[in-house]
């Protein structure tokens, strides 16, 4: 596989705030990754950083094998969906989407026009007209329709109600499968995406505490319910790390894979197995690193 971005001890400081604190990551060919982390991390800065938008304090960058610095051959590949994006005042959706096609090599137009639709978006309507929603689908026909190499979306979705989203998430899947390219998506939706995220990165206050395949994770734990009596001899010797009550029914976060024996053991004590959502085990995880750093910075 070849690395599409390799960052290396990539440092931001503004002032006395360090908003991105030595992160080293690579980013691969064809694959969607998600980059999550609560308000504030340095998610933002990271892609304003990959851009050029914005020049480092420390660390470097390569994007295709080169540094990005005023190289048209690599940022002409990049597109960036940002949640504030300006355009000019007399611009229509039409003039917004005529050009990107000057920006963006692979720009396919066809595709555009059936994403327009899709969004019921008024071609004619002058940009500083529409609905907070309609801006978002505005960024988002864009960032699919430029079928750039390496796209990132950094929370595209401000204003877009649930069906609206749904249909970016379906276009985004089949756009990538027939399309494959990089992807970096950024957002707080973390459940309403995670079926689309090959790859997680969490930055929790400007670094980088979680840089792993979603299909890891998503085996690192599941969970356990039934009756309480039967899910507490259950969890017997595993490592619970959330249980909750329904009545007479208890529901047990347990970390860990279980083999075959375990799952027939399950089965047999009439418990239901099912898989924990990425979101819980993600603030899982950023909880226990967090507490973990803080006590070592004792
Ligand atoms: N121009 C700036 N001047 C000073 N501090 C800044 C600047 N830009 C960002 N920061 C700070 O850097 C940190 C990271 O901000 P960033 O916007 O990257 O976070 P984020 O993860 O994208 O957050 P959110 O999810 O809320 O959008 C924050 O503490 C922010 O206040």
């Amino acid at each position: 596989m070849n690395s599409v971005v390799e960052v290396h001890q990539l440092t931001k400081r503004y002032g006395q705030v360090t908003a991105v604190d030595q992160i080293s990551f690579s980013l691969e060919e064809g694959k969607i990754y998600g980059l999550l982390g609560r308000n504030g991390a340095g998610k933002t800065t990271i892609m304003q950083l990959l851009t050029t938008q914005i020049f480092p304090t420390g660390g470097d960058i390569k994007i295709f094998g080169a540094t990005p610095y005023e190289n048209n051959a690599v940022l002409s590949q990049i597109c960036f969906i940002k949640e504030s994006q300006k355009y000019p005042d007399s611009f229509r959706v039409v003039d917004v989407l005529k050009v990107m096609t000057g920006f963006f090599p692979n720009w396919d137009r066809e595709y555009a026009s059936a994403l327009i639709e899709d969004f019921e978006l008024p071609l004619k309507r002058k940009m500083k007209a529409l609905s907070r929603g309609m801006l978002s689908a505005v960024g988002i026909i864009i960032g699919l329709a430029s079928r750039a190499p390496l796209t990132m979306f950094d929370e595209p979705y401000l204003g877009l109600d649930a069906t609206a989203r749904s249909v970016f998430y379906e276009r985004l899947l089949e756009d990538y499968t027939e399309h494959p390219r990089t992807i970096i998506l950024s957002t707080h939706l973390i459940d309403e995406v995670s079926r689309l995220l090959e790859h997680v990165l969490v930055i929790n206050q400007g670094t980088l505490i979680l840089n792993e395949d979603a299909e890891t994770l998503r085996e690192l734990a599941f969970s356990v319910v039934g009756p309480a009596a039967s899910v507490e001899a259950f969890s017997v010797g595993k490592e619970v790390i959330e249980q909750k009550a329904f009545g007479r029914q208890l529901s047990a976060t347990i970390l860990g894979s279980l083999d075959n024996a375990e799952r027939r053991r399950a089965e047999a004590m009439d418990l239901e197995l099912t898989a924990v959502p990425l979101q819980q085990l993600i603030v899982h995880l950023t909880n226990e690193k967090r507490e973990r750093k803080a006590v070592e910075a004792l």
